[in-house]
C-alpha cells in the first residue's frame, strides 16, 4: 500500500465517527486527487503549473515577476560560488605552515565568501520583496477578472447549478490560490536552485559526492511530504465543520438574527450545535498533531541515520586518501545547507500542486463564464412605441416544466398593463423576459419591431427599469440607493422620492439623503420593509426609463400608502409605460389591460370591467378579495 493511500485509509478509520452532516461537500472537489497524487503525478503537472503561474504573474506585474525570477536564479549562483570559495578557505586553513600564514592565505577566499553571502542575501531579500508585491497584484487581477465575468454573464447562468458551484469554488479557493500558485512557484524555484547549487558544488568537489546528497535528502523529503499531506487532509476534513461553525457564529453574534434567537429561545440549541462541531474539529486536530509529530520524529531519526552514514562514508574517503580534509569539510557544509533548501522545495512543490488544482478550477470557471457572456449585439433602439412577447416559451435551467409556455402579451406606449395570477404562475418570469434579463427558449420579445435578441442588454436596460419583488437593500446612502450609479441630480432625486412616497421616510433620517442605510456601519440606520420599498420605487422613477416594471411594489405597504402609491404611479407615469405585477386586484383595476396568468399561460386578458363581465378566473379572484374586505370576520 502506498504511503498516501495509507494516510487516506487511516483518515477514513479515524474519522469514521464524523457527524453525517459534516461530510465533504462539492467545493472540496480535489480531496481524493490531492491525497492520492504520487510524486510522478505531481512532477508531470509541475511544468504546466509553473507556466500558468508565471503567465498570471507576468500579467499582474512584469517588473516584479522579472525581479523575483532573475534575482532568485542569481542568488542560487552566488550560493554555489560561496560554497566553492569556502573550499578554498578550508584548503588554505588546512595547508601546512604557520597558523598566521595559513590565515593570511585564506583571507582573499574569505572575502569572496563574505561578498557572495552578502550579495546572495541582498538578492534574496529583493526577490522576496518582489514576491510579496506580486501576491496582492495577482489576487486583485484574478478577482477583478472573476467579477468582470460574473457581472457580465447572462442571468440564466446563476440558475445553472454547475456554473454556480464552479463560481463558488473559483471565489473561495481559486482567487486566493492564484496568489499562492505564484508564491509557491518562486519558492519552488528558490528551493530547486538551492539544491542544484549544492549538487553542482559537490560535483565540482568530487563527482562521487553527488549521490551522498540524495541519501540525506530522501528521509527529509519523505517526512516533509507526508506531514504536509496530513495537514492538508486534516484541514479538508474540518473545513465543512469550519464553514458550519462560521455560520453558527454569525447566527449567534450578528444583528439580523439576534431578535429571532431570543424570540425562539434558540440559544441552547445554537450553542449545542456549535459545541458539537467544535468538538469534532478539535478531535481531528489533536489526531493530526500526534500523527505529524510521529512522522517528524521518524523523518528526523531516519535523517540522522542517513547523515551518520554519509559522514561515515566521508570519513572513510578521507582515511583512504580519496578526498582531502578541506573537501570533506566543504561537503559537510554543503550537505547541511542543502537540507533546508530541500525541505522547503518539497513543501512548496506539494503546496503548489494543491493550490494549482484550485487555480485550475478558477481558470476553468473563467472559460465557462466566457461561454455565458452574451455575444456582441448592435441593433439600435428606436423611440419606444410598444414592447411585446410573442408566443414565448421559457424553462429555467434544470427545471422539468416551462415557467412560460406560449405566452403573448403587448404593452403599448403610455399604457399601464397589469400581470396577475396565483403564486408561481409565471408573472415575474414574464417581466424578466420583457426586460431582456432572460431570453426566451422560443418565441420573440420585441421592442417596436426589433427582436431583443439583437439588442445589447445594457442599451435595453437604460430604457427599461425593473423593481424586483426581492429588490436589494443596498448598503449605501439613501441618495445612492435612489440614483444607483447614475449622475446625481438633487432636484430629480427629490422629485422621484416624492413620487414614490419616500420623501417622508427621508425627512426622518438623521442625515437625510446622506444617511447610510446599513446599521452594521457607524451612523447607519435601518428602514422598515415598506420604507425600503418606497426607496426602491424612487429608484425606478429616478431612472426615467421608457418602461417601468414594478413587481409587487406594494407588498410591504400599508393600505393607505398602497392606495397613494398606485395613484402616484398612475400620475407620475403619465406618458410613460408601466408593467405592474400585483396580487391586490383592487389596485390594478385601473390598468389599461390586465393579463391573467395560470401555470405559465395567459388564460384571460382585458380591462377590469371586461374581465368581471367574463366571469372567469379573474372575476372569481376579485370577488374573493372583495368579500374578504366586506366581511372582515370571515376573512380571519
Ligand atoms: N430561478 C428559478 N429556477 C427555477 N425555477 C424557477 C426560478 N424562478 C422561478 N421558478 C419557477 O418558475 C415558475 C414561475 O415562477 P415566477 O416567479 O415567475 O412566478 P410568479 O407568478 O411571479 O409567482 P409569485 O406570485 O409567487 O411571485 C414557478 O414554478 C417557479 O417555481
Amino acid at each position: 500500500m502506498s504511503g498516501n493511500r495509507s494516510i487516506r485509509m487511516r483518515w477514513r478509520r479515524r474519522t469514521a465517527a464524523e457527524p453525517a452532516d459534516l461530510v465533504v461537500p462539492y467545493w472540496q472537489a480535489h480531496d481524493e486527487e490531492l491525497l492520492s497524487a504520487g510524486l510522478g503525478a505531481i512532477a508531470r503537472r509541475l511544468p504546466a503549473l509553473v507556466h500558468d503561474a508565471i503567465r498570471v504573474a507576468w500579467q499582474a506585474s512584469r517588473t516584479d515577476t522579472a525581479a523575483a525570477l532573475v534575482l532568485t536564479v542569481l542568488a542560487g549562483l552566488f550560493t554555489a560560488f560561496g560554497l566553492l570559495a569556502t573550499n578554498d578557505v578550508l584548503e588554505s586553513l588546512f595547508a601546512a605552515g604557520a597558523t598566521a600564514d595559513r590565515v593570511r592565505a585564506a583571507i582573499p577566499a574569505l572575502l569572496l565568501v563574505g561578498t557572495a553571502a552578502a550579495l546572495r542575501a541582498g538578492m534574496l531579500a529583493v526577490a522576496a520583496w518582489a514576491q510579496e508585491r506580486l501576491k496582492p497584484q495577482v489576487e486583485r487581477l484574478a478577482e477583478t477578472r472573476l467579477f468582470r465575468l460574473t457581472t457580465r454573464v447572462e442571468l440564466t447562468a446563476f440558475d445553472d447549478e454547475e456554473f454556480h458551484n464552479s463560481m463558488q469554488r473559483a471565489r473561495d479557493n481559486g482567487v486566493p490560490d492564484s496568489a499562492t500558485v505564484v508564491e509557491m512557484t518562486v519558492n519552488v524555484l528558490t528551493g530547486a536552485i538551492g539544491v542544484l547549487s549544492a549538487a553542482v558544488t559537490l560535483g565540482v568537489l568530487h563527482p562521487a559526492l553527488m549521490p551522498l546528497l540524495l541519501v540525506t535528502a530522501v528521509p527529509d523529503a519523505w517526512a516533509a511530504l507526508r506531514s504536509a499531506r496530513m495537514r492538508y487532509a486534516a484541514f479538508r476534513r474540518v473545513s465543512t465543520a469550519r464553514r458550519r461553525k462560521f455560520l453558527l457564529s454569525d447566527l449567534m453574534a450578528e444583528r439580523p438574527p439576534a431578535a429571532e434567537v431570543r424570540a425562539f429561545t434558540l440559544r441552547r440549541f445554537l450553542l449545542g450545535e456549535y459545541d458539537r462541531i467544535a468538538e469534532y474539529e478539535q478531535r481531528v486536530e489533536l489526531d493530526v498533531a500526534w500523527q505529524r509529530a510521529t512522522t517528524r520524529m521518524t523523518g528526523d531519526l531516519l535523517g540522522g541515520v542517513a547523515l551518520a552514514a554519509v559522514y561515515g562514508t566521508l570519513g572513510l574517503m578521507l582515511a583512504f586518501g580519496f578526498l582531502p580534509l578541506a573537501v570533506v569539510g566543504t561537503a559537510v557544509l554543503t550537505i547541511r545547507a542543502s537540507q533546508s533548501s530541500l525541505a522547503s522545495l518539497v513543501q512548496s512543490v506539494n503546496k503548489l500542486y494543491e493550490a494549482g488544482l484550485y487555480f485550475g478550477d478558477y481558470l476553468e470557471f473563467c472559460a465557462m463564464a466566457e461561454r455565458f457572456v452574451p455575444p456582441e449585439r448592435t441593433a439600435r433602439l428606436d423611440p419606444f412605441r410598444r414592447i411585446a412577447a410573442e408566443s414565448v416559451r421559457f424553462t429555467y435551467p434544470g427545471a422539468d416544466t416551462p415557467a412560460l409556455d406560449g405566452v403573448s402579451v403587448a404593452v403599448e406606449r403610455g399604457e399601464i398593463v397589469a400581470l396577475v395570477g396565483e403564486n408561481g404562475s409565471g408573472k415575474t418570469t414574464l417581466a424578466k423576459l420583457l426586460a431582456g434579463l432572460y431570453a426566451p427558449d422560443s418565441g420573440t420579445v420585441r421592442w417596436n419591431d426589433a427582436d431583443l435578441a439583437d439588442v445589447d442588454g445594457d442599451t435595453l436596460r437604460e430604457r427599461i427599469s425593473v423593481i424586483a419583488q426581492d429588490h436589494t437593500r443596498w448598503p449605501l446612502t439613501a441618495a445612492q440607493n435612489i440614483t444607483m450609479g447614475r449622475p446625481r441630480d438633487d432636484e430629480r432625486m427629490a422629485e422621484a422620492a416624492r413620487a414614490a412616497g419616500a420623501d417622508a421616510v427621508l425627512a426622518r433620517l438623521d442625515d437625510g439623503y446622506e444617511t447610510l442605510l446599513d446599521r452594521r456601519f457607524r451612523g447607519g440606520q435601518e428602514l422598515s420593509g415598506g420604507q425600503w420599498q418606497r426607496i426602491a420605487i424612487a429608484r425606478a422613477f429616478y431612472r426615467d426609463a421608457d418602461v417601468m416594471i414594478f413587481d409587487e411594489p406594494t407588498s410591504a405597504l400599508d393600505p393607505r400608502a398602497e392606495h397613494a402609491l398606485f395613484e402616484r404611479i398612475r400620475h407620475h407615469a403619465a406618458g410613460r409605460t408601466v408593467v405592474l405585477i400585483s396580487h391586490r386586484l383592487f389596485s390594478v383595476r385601473y390598468a389599461d389591460r390586465i393579463y391573467v396568468l395560470d401555470r405559465g399561460r395567459v388564460v384571460e386578458q382585458g380591462t377590469h370591467p371586461d374581465l368581471l363581465r367574463t366571469g372567469g378566473r379573474y372575476a372569481q379572484l376579485y370577488e374573493l378579495q372583495a368579500a374578504a374586505y366586506r366581511e372582515p370576520s370571515s376573512a380571519c
